[in-house]
């Protein structure tokens, strides 16, 4: 596995200032976040998939901070990403947010996705989120072949 550098990859992201720019890979902002409510469906075609509903709670864009109490959430991250015909993307939470309880759970980022991946957070101990907070950090590799690139619903490279 091939994990392209920091200074290639900060190319990928639109990042606010260099301090995003790790040694191997590049912070990502907390852009919104959101309290889930309802259930979801999913099945093998898609046909019946069904996301639930997301209440907005906090947006770095024009709030200062928020307390999440213990729970699920799911954020949007603020810088967008960018993923080349010939990469993957891997999210890890950072470790400051693992060592305060609370994580992300992330998937793979497919080559050729663009948009502001969404993660589901999962808050073991309360913690307080200050407008874009650099909760995460983005990792990218290179792929040996591919099978063309991602067309889904989750694309925002049109937009
Ligand atoms: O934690 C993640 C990981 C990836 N993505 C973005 C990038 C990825 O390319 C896209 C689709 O991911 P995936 O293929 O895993 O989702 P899916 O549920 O299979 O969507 P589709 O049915 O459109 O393939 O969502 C996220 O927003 N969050």
């Amino acid at each position: 596995m091939i994990i392209i550098g920091a200074q290639v990859s900060k190319n990928f992201v639109n990042i606010k200032k260099d301090i995003q720019i790790q040694q191997c890979g590049i912070d990502l902002r907390v852009g919104k976040i959101y309290s889930l409510k309802g259930n979801g469906a999913l099945d093998y075609t898609n046909e019946k998939r069904e996301l639930p509903k997301y209440i907005e709670i906090f947006n770095s864009e024009k709030d200062e901070k928020i307390h999440l109490n213990v729970g699920i959430y799911t954020v949007q991250i603020a810088d967008r990403v960018k993923i080349p015909h010939n990469m993957a993307g891997f999210t890890y939470p950072r470790s400051s947010l693992l060592r305060m309880g609370c994580t992300l759970y992330t998937a793979v980022h497919d080559p050729g996705y663009e948009g502001y991946p969404t993660y589901l957070m999962h808050v073991l101990n309360p913690i307080t989120i200050y407008k874009d907070a650099r909760i995460a950090q983005i990792v990218y590799i290179e792929c040996s072949e591919v099978n063309g690139e991602y067309e889904g619903i989750y694309n925002e490279r049109n937009k």
